[in-house]
């Protein structure tokens, strides 16, 4: 492969290569996207040989010499008793072993033991069934019924008809083993129930449970509460109004992003590619090795949605690029299955364009759906665009043809897509898509990546009134101020004045391409400034004895060590400084001392559950 389309390729597209001259390509003069990556495509078409995906070395495949190492790596983990490492190395040999192989049923099968270990009995329960149903080994499936008795009997305690079944089933398989390993066995059916370890099931995730529950009370927009709207200013631009007195803790929303990835080579095993929540006993895509699903109905949703067409696209794109750029391919695949086809596509679009009203264009069928493609296509605004973001553009349109048959056949070179009528019009929305992620794409925990089209429309403070939690696929936002009728609500995108001086701020919003003006930034709030702010002491909390137990307890807990405490402590301090914030913003306004001291503690608390 040329040198220069290697590094294309390879580094899809962070090219600040000095190699490539990037400026000599002017794409000032084209009038829209589709001929900004015309003109990328022109400068590719001059490689005769343009990138191979059907090349091992460029696609990750099925291969059981892959899920044979990944078995042996989680084999040694679980010598050394880490079990999640375990548990993740089996998960690697599950995706990349063949449908129904005999490394399929290994993995699926030593996986079952490291899910025994770590407490977690109903997922070894299906894993051993999917072990046996595929075709385990005759000389170890006693261990495996041996197993099942062991997790039914750890779930329900007794000794059950089932626990004897799977003891007896155990003993018929006894003969196949070899002497020594039967014997143990042997042991442990003869002398069961007595010395099975059994473990304390593991906790899963506990920032779920911060996520409060979807308000329902909004008609035009799901998932948002029924006290807010959006508004339309030249001086705002598109933002959201409090249509009544909002409290502090209030829901303000409770939404899915519309795309979301998590791009980190281990969470691909970790957690569910259509769901995100976390999985132990994940099955595999039948293609390709990148996903893993809770269960078929998650494998056969993500199917449907995406991932008939993601499937290869993402094998060619993994590892080569960066999580925006999966993002951008999310989206244009996305838009392209909710239309149907290209036609409906583009008559989509077209209809989008021609809607003036900067908040109507974001609506479906008068709803703000933010499972629908009109939410993201209608937070397109211009930008500085460069060469690069067009030649990004091109190569994730060569990724798309060349590795599925959506222009109707593969398409692998250049010189081919600039003819393709299609191919034009895609080129166009995935570079939208492109500027759309680059402007809204939120990062959020654990290297995901994500873009919730409701949550884009909030403009920025650097001294914020909501708290955003994110939960994967889950945005959530609480008010940490009371808003009053007819405010506007503003959530942060980052950086905050408890954090970072006016400069820093307004510095960093520069490459967002805008000016801060939140209040913060204009009375030049820096990180001591809460502590000019004025303060009522505690005086008024004696008249309040409800009041004045809160903020005894919370004073407690604050010289205690946060991280250490209980999820359900965590959430009860939570609420009483919600209570505190209500009070002391009722009762001596806003800004105050008090007021801030809290918010430090609540930021804590949150990021000790995050
Ligand atoms: C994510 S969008 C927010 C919604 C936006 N107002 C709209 O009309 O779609 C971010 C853009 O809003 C504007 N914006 C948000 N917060 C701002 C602030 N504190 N000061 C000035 N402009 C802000 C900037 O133009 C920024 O690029």
């Amino acid at each position: 492969m040329d040198k220069e389309i290697e590094i294309i390729s390879r580094y899809n597209i962070r090219i600040n290569d000095s190699r490539i001259n990037m400026e000599s390509y002017d794409i000032s003069c084209a009038k829209n996207d589709e001929e900004r990556v015309k003109i990328a495509l022109q400068y590719l078409s001059r490689y005769e040989n343009p990138i191979d995906y059907s090349h091992k070395s460029i696609i990750q495949c099925k291969s059981a010499t892959i899920a044979s190492e990944h078995i042996e790596k989680g084999n040694k983990a679980y010598q050394s008793l880490s079990w999640r490492d375990s548990v993740c190395q089996y998960t690697k040999a599950v995706s990349y072993a063949e449908i129904s192989s005999k490394e399929l049923a290994r993995a699926y099968g030593n996986r079952s033991a490291a899910l025994y270990e770590c407490g977690l009995y109903d997922d070894s329960l299906i894993d051993i069934e999917r072990a046996l149903k595929i075709g385990y080994n005759d000389d170890i499936k006693a261990k495996l019924y041996a197993r099942r008795a062991k997790c039914i009997y750890a779930l329900e305690k007794k000794m059950t008809p089932e626990v004897i079944k799977a003891i007896a089933d155990a003993r018929k398989w006894l003969e196949k083993m070899n002497s020594i390993k039967k014997k143990l066995l042997m042991n442990i059916l003869d002398e069961f129930p007595k010395n099975l370890s059994i473990k304390k099931p593991l906790t899963k995730n506990n920032i779920s449970k911060l996520i409060p529950k979807i308000p329902n009370d909004n008609p035009k927009i799901p998932g948002v509460s029924g006290a807010i709207t959006l508004k339309y200013s030249q001086e705002h631009g598109r933002h959201v109004v409090a249509t009544k007195d909002i409290n502090v803790g209030e829901v303000i929303m409770v939404q899915k992003s519309y795309a979301y990835i998590h791009n980190n080579a281990d969470f691909y095993y970790k957690y569910c590619a259509n769901c995100c929540k976390d999985v132990f006993a994940g099955i595999p895509c039948h293609q390709c090795v990148n996903v893993i699903y809770c269960d078929e109905n998650c494998r056969d949703e993500d199917w449907r949605e995406y991932h008939d067409i993601e499937c290869s696209v993402i094998s060619a794109m993994i590892g080569n690029v960066i999580s925006q750029n999966l993002l951008t391919l999310r989206l244009t695949v996305k838009a392209y299955k909710e239309a149907g086809t290209f036609e409906k596509l583009q008559e989509n679009i077209r209809k989008i364009n021609e809607i003036n009203d900067p908040i109507l264009k974001l609506f479906t069928n008068d709803v703000f759906d933010p499972t629908k493609f009109a939410s993201v296509y209608s937070l397109w605004k211009t930008a500085t665009i460069s060469f690069q973001d067009a030649l990004i553009s091109a190569l994730i349109l060569h990724s798309l043809a060349a590795t599925t048959e959506i222009f109707g056949k593969k398409i692998t070179t250049f010189k081919q897509l600039l003819k393709n009528k299609w191919a034009k019009f895609m080129s166009g929305l995935i570079m939208t898509n492109h500027r759309i992620i680059s402007l809204n794409g939120t990062p959020g925990a654990a290297y995901s990546f994500y873009v919730n089209p409701f949550w884009c429309l909030f403009n920025n403070s650097c001294d914020p009134s909501t708290l955003s939690v994110n939960y994967k696929n889950v945005n959530a936002l609480i008010a940490v101020q009371r808003i009053k009728k007819g405010e506007q609500i503003f959530i942060t995108y980052g950086p905050e004045f408890l954090m970072f001086n006016t400069n820093e701020r307004r510095n960093h919003f520069k490459k967002c391409e805008f000016w801060c003006e939140c209040v913060a930034c204009i009375r030049n709030w820096g990180p001591d400034s809460h502590l000019t702010f004025p303060s009522y002491g505690v005086s008024d909390l004696l008249k309040n004895p409800e009041m004045g137990n809160k903020m005894l307890i919370i004073s407690n807990y604050n010289k205690s060590e946060i991280f250490l405490s209980d999820i359900d402590v965590k959430l009860k301090m939570i609420q009483h400084i919600y209570d505190l914030l209500n009070f002391f913003q009722s009762t001596h306004g806003y800004p105050t001392q008090e007021i801030f001291a809290l918010r430090i503690l609540l930021n804590r608390i949150v990021l000790s559950i995050c």
